[in-house]
């Protein structure tokens, strides 16, 4: 029995032949639907799925020639392999011109014809696996519009088109949720590479010890588990774009290793000696400060500068004048609306988790609402408190470094005494309407927003991993209760 089952048509007017081929493929393991006529074959193609299928081109009626022109009309997945007689290779020429993989003259044996179906079945399997990739690498999802008439928005925006065309490596700046990962794909769609691959990684939510592999694949053998050999993305975007989100979460191990693919585009993967070349525009994001990072000796100086020799930074949305309402708007399903109190609550809402909280908080509450309109009791707690407690509307008029002001600081335990005064209050410890996920919950969101976004700080604080943040804030951006326990 033959390695890999292979399930193939077989279309050839010759009846004894058709046979006895169809038997000595069943005995190799194949599965094979027999067909005397083009017409049959095209009824076996509408009704099942073939890896292979080999017509005959000399036949009555439908040649195998139209037949491969209605596979190709109809769009049938299959691979053609043609068997001719003498004085039709020519036609056989067109046949591949159009797209069949093989041809074979009779009388050819059936050993030979089988291994030709196995080698055309694996072509088959490689152009899948092959689009699935570019499927994965183009993420065929629309690149989404960068929503924003601020002054600071529409400056970004020309900031783009300015650096877009240049190819040169640009680093975007800013806090968690504030869209950085749409900055990066508006620069490449603007980009001579827009139709290339755009290819993306997160530092901060690998294990370090899969961030190279990812990034720079391995051999064959090179680690427990490595199985076969795997290029790493900078291979995959070869020709395009990576766009290496959380940057300065790169293990400094790994740092060098990026300075050389960026200063001459050579590469090896782990565990082989073989140097490789790719021309890749990298755009980098980090919501760190790396200035800061290179102080504390945890992110080289040298890549630092060659990964910001362009920067963008995106302001939070609490300082993007009029954004706020213009993406509750943008987000709004058709048809809905809010109502003048939640409307304004969320204008002035600081919006720590910025434009991701905001698409979570009208995402949340067209669920909750009724009527298709947004009311109070439809906002989260974070945001209903802020006029329930105050009995007034909110300020929440934020200070440069994105911290509030104008209320009283209510958290019992300040985080450090530059830390931003409180702007929602404490849940009260006791209250039985209370489930532990809001707790944790509203604890965890809230220490984010007294530390300005920056998840390293936050977790620290939490005393959890920064893995383990990230999960949290996904499960509640998921709408998931949080995990059992911190
Ligand atoms: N200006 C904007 N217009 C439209 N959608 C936006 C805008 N900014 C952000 N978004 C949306 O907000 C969500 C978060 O954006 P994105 O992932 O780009 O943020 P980020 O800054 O990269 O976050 P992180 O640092 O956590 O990776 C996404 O769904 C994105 O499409």
């Amino acid at each position: 029995m033959s390695q890999t089952a292979i399930k193939m048509l077989l279309v050839d007017d010759e009846d004894d032949y058709r046979r006895s081929c169809g038997k000595f493929m069943e005995r190799m393991g194949h599965t094979v639907r027999l067909a005397a006529s083009g017409a049959e074959a095209l009824s076996f193609l509408d009704r099942e799925a073939f890896d292979v299928a080999v017509f005959d081109i000399d036949m009555p009626g439908m040649s195998g020639l139209e037949l491969m022109q209605r596979v190709h009309e109809e769009s049938h997945d299959v691979e053609v392999v043609f068997l001719t007689g003498k004085g039709t290779i020519e036609a056989c020429v067109q046949a591949m011109q159009m797209g069949a993989c093989d041809f074979l003259t009779k009388p050819c044996s059936l050993a030979d014809l089988e291994h030709r179906v196995q080698l055309a079945q694996q072509r088959g399997h490689l152009k899948k696996e092959n689009q699935q990739l570019k499927a994965i690498v183009h993420r065929n999802r629309p690149t989404p519009k960068l929503i924003g008439n601020s002054l600071t928005m529409k400056e970004l925006s020309r900031m783009i088109t300015k650096v877009a065309p240049t190819r040169k490596p640009v680093l975007i700046e800013g806090e968690s949720g504030t869209g950085k990962e749409v900055v990066a794909r508006s620069v490449q769609q603007q980009s001579d590479l827009a139709d290339r691959p755009f290819v993306t990684i997160n530092c901060a939510a690998l294990p370090p010890q899969l961030v190279e592999s990812e990034l720079f694949g391995h051999q064959k053998g090179s680690f427990t588990g490595a199985t076969a050999d795997q290029p790493g993305l900078f291979e995959v975007a070869d020709g395009g774009t990576l766009f290496i989100d959380e940057v300065g979460e790169l293990p400094p191990a790994l740092q060098p290793k990026l300075l050389r693919v960026l200063e001459d585009g050579s590469l090896r993967r782990i565990g082989c000696h073989r140097e490789r070349k790719v021309k890749v525009r990298l755009i980098a994001a980090t919501n760190r400060d790396l200035l800061e990072e290179v102080q504390a000796g945890r992110f080289r100086e040298d890549l630092l500068y060659r990964i910001n020799v362009l920067t963008l930074n995106l302001p939070p949305l609490r300082q993007r004048e009029g954004d706020i309402e213009l993406l509750l708007h943008h987000f709004l399903p058709r048809g809905w609306s809010f109502d003048k109190e939640a409307l304004d609550t969320m204008v002035q809402y600081h919006w720590p988790g910025n434009v991701r909280q905001l698409i979570n908080v009208v995402e949340r509450a067209t669920i909750l609402a009724d009527h298709q309109v947004i009311t109070m009791d439809d906002l989260p707690r974070e945001l209903s408190n802020l006029t329930s407690n105050s009995g007034s509307t909110p300020d929440s008029s934020a200070n440069s470094d994105g911290s509030c002001i104008g209320e009283e600081t209510t958290c019992a335990d300040p985080i450090d005494e530059e830390s931003p005064a409180e702007s929602t209050p404490p849940l009260m410890l006791g209250d039985s309407s209370l489930k532990v996920d809001d707790l944790i919950k509203t604890h965890v969101l809230k220490v984010l927003e007294q530390l300005g976004g920056n998840k390293a700080k936050t977790a620290r604080h939490l005393g959890i991993h920064r893995r383990k943040l990230y999960r949290l804030l996904e499960r509640f951006e998921q709408g998931m209760p949080a995990e059992e326990t911190l």
